[in-house]
């Protein structure tokens, strides 16, 4: 029987747990301040720290912290500060989580990972975890512990297990308690420390990194490191409780104006802002505390984050921050962030499951447990999984994994099997419900190869560029250890084929950008130049391109009066700083994804200044600008 126990039931008060969040300044490393600026940003306590203001320089904003940790603190303290009074409650059936946000370059990696010779959080927790483990075995005779491991990364937004280097983008899923779970993750049995370490090294290097500007082993890929701690109670009522470590090295939030990023890294990048701004919207929503829909789903790092924030984890985020000028937006905008993260209250309990020994003789009639369905399909042979601990058996696998909501598929199966012990009336009754469930799930496909057809019309508008085609070489290694493993081989990106890129034109929205009438009267063409307009224009491939008679291109722009393309360009402007993802998605070639850019881009910077700033969003080439400017007002005006 699986039980949910609050963390102080004995006291009668249910505990939470707000995200402690601790900022570490990176010592200053820029050889070429050849202007002598110096440091930006600068500690005044431990707790507190001050960036200069970019409004007026001669003030400084000041912030307040769980903990400030300045340039000179070491990774031993940082563990012990911030880290390690978290990692105990594993032990105890609850879940922690430390995360490691920020900028590129600015830290995060050393933070977690750290170097043979200044080790970072996460071999640092792993040997408590062991230490923790080894005292409680000598302490507590009855319970009996087993330790494992599960190590991803999410790549442009794909799940790839990093023990399982050949491994496909894995689901995400949550069972009914609401506990996140990724069928077909390798999960593997530690003894120790060392064995950690044997696994851990390896599955490092398959993580994906590269060189950018600002950092020569730049992490391309959010790195989830997962400890998991089963501890069985030896006699009876043998409980089990089971708790889990997230370790996380997020990606950095990049401007790829600095990053000088371009073809895959553009697109990397891409991938990384958009998951750290849905990050960001999720922190938002919790903090309003409107009990409204938390966009976890937006992103798969938030999918995976959720327990982290606004779930039942002890949650440390350690925002990473760099003092040189050049980061300074950065470094404002991470310090926000922390700000506001600082507000989010989780709701720990202890999750523990009963093994009823009354029935433990049948097995099969039992109901299975998160860990057992997160398990399933692992790779590892079925007595492996079940090592260390004795299991709730499981029913087999009810139904094949399908895109359709699971949660349907269950409810649907489960009354089935009501109906086959029911009485006549109550039968029928059922019989309606299952009907109503599949045509649930029927509509659920429907929405799903809806979204399909979405994502491919997005394939083919989404990247003009041609990011998405550039086959790369190898990249860079991992950045464990870094001193220690010199000649790391570099994970290769594998990337779709080109696609033939072609001009989607959607039903254009006058109003948005100028009134039809206006433009009637602006811009109507001679009748002559209309014929030979018709005559001369011909599709090709990309977009719709006007020739003249000489086969010259014709200057759109100086067919319209200057006043209306002003206005035009005003009104897009408009639109790109007040409109919703609805609006902007209205505009011409704009799609999902670069609305959200911009909404991304709108919130970090504030308003665009003149519709040329989209040209600063990522993958927003001049092209690519220009043909959006021209799609936009020749087709407001009806050309
Ligand atoms: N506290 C520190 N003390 C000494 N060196 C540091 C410290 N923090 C970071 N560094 C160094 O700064 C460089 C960049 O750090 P790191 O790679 O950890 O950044 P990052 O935030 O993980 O970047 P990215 O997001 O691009 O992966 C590295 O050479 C690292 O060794």
């Amino acid at each position: 029987m699986a039980h949910r126990v609050a963390v102080n039931d004995a006291a009668g008060s249910k505990r939470t747990s707000r995200v402690r969040v601790a900022v570490r300044l990176r010592p200053y490393m820029d050889k070429q301040d050849e202007k002598g600026e110096g440091p930006c940003v600068r500690g005044l306590g431990p707790q507190t720290l001050e960036i200069v203001n970019w409004r007026n320089a001669t003030e400084t904003l000041q912030y307040q912290f769980d903990a400030f940790h300045g340039e000179k603190t070491t990774q031993q303290e940082v563990f012990l500060s911030s880290v390690k009074p978290i990692v105990s409650h594993i032990l105890n059936g609850q879940n922690a989580s430390v995360f490691a946000y920020g900028p590129t370059g600015a830290g995060k990696t050393h933070t977690m990972l750290g170097s043979q010779e200044q080790p970072g959080v996460i071999p640092r927790a792993v040997r408590e975890v062991f230490h923790l483990v080894r005292t409680q075995e000598k302490d507590q005779g009855e319970w009996g512990f087993s330790v494992g491991m599960s190590y991803l990364e999410i790549y442009n937004e794909k799940v790839l297990d990093l023990l399982s280097p050949n491994s496909q983008d894995l689901p995400i899923r949550e069972d009914k308690d609401k506990n996140i779970i990724i069928p077909g993750l390798t999960h593997t049995s530690l003894s120790s420390f060392s064995d950690f370490h044997t696994h851990f090294v390896p599955a490092s290097l398959n993580r994906t990194t590269a060189s950018t500007k600002l950092n020569q082993r730049s992490s391309r890929s959010h790195a989830v490191l997962l400890i998991k701690v089963v501890k069985s109670q030896r006699v009876p009522p043998n409980r089990q409780q089971t708790g889990k470590l997230y370790l996380v090295d997020l990606a950095g939030s990049e401007d790829n104006r600095r990053t000088g990023n371009q073809g895959i890294r553009l697109k990397e990048s891409g991938a990384i802002n958009l998951s750290l701004f849905t990050l960001s919207k999720v922190v938002d929503c919790l903090n309003a505390g409107t009990g409204g829909r938390v966009p976890y789903r937006d992103s798969k790092l938030t999918r995976l984050l959720q327990d982290s924030l606004g779930g039942s984890a002890h949650s440390v985020m350690i925002t990473n921050i760099a003092p040189e000028y050049k980061y300074y937006f950065d470094t404002f905008t991470a310090l926000n962030f922390a700000a506001k993260s600082k507000h989010v209250v989780n709701r720990p309990f202890v999750r523990e499951t009963m093994l009823d020994s009354t029935n433990s003789q049948h097995p099969v009639a039992r109901k299975r447990t998160s860990e057992e369905l997160e398990a399933e399909g692992s790779g590892e042979p079925r007595n492996k999984r079940l090592k260390g601990c004795r299991r709730l058996e499981q029913p087999p696998p009810t139904h094949p994994q399908s895109p359709v909501d699971s949660s349907v598929l269950d409810r649907l199966l489960a009354l089935e099997k009501m109906i086959l012990g029911s009485p006549e009336r109550e039968r029928l009754n059922l019989l309606k419900t299952v009907a109503q469930s599949r045509q649930e799930i029927q509509k659920l496909k429907e929405k799903q190869k809806e979204l399909e057809e979405k994502a491919d019309m997005l394939k083919v508008t989404g990247d003009h560029s041609g990011v998405m085609e550039e086959k790369e070489g190898p990249s860079r290694s991992a950045t464990l250890f870094k001193t220690d493993i010199p000649a790391l081989h570099k994970k290769q990106s594998t990337v779709a084929k080109p696609r033939k890129q072609q001009a989607v034109v959607n039903p254009l929205q006058v109003s948005q950008v100028l009134p039809l009438q206006q433009c009637a009267v602006v811009c109507k063409p001679s009748k002559v130049m209309e014929k030979k307009r018709k005559q001369t224009e011909i599709t090709e491939g990309k977009e719709n391109r006007r020739l003249d008679s000489c086969g010259e291109e014709v200057n759109w722009e100086s067919q319209l009066d200057s006043s209306l393309l002003e206005q035009s360009k005003k009104k897009i402007l408009q639109t790109l700083n007040s409109g919703s993802l609805k609006e902007l998605k209205s505009l011409q070639l704009i799609g999902d994804k670069k609305a959200k850019l911009i909404l991304g881009w709108r919130e970090i910077n504030g308003d665009f200044t003149q519709v040329e700033d989209l040209k600063k969003i990522e993958g927003i080439t001049a092209k690519r600008f220009s043909s959006f400017i021209k799609a936009n007002i020749l087709s407001a005006v009806g050309m």
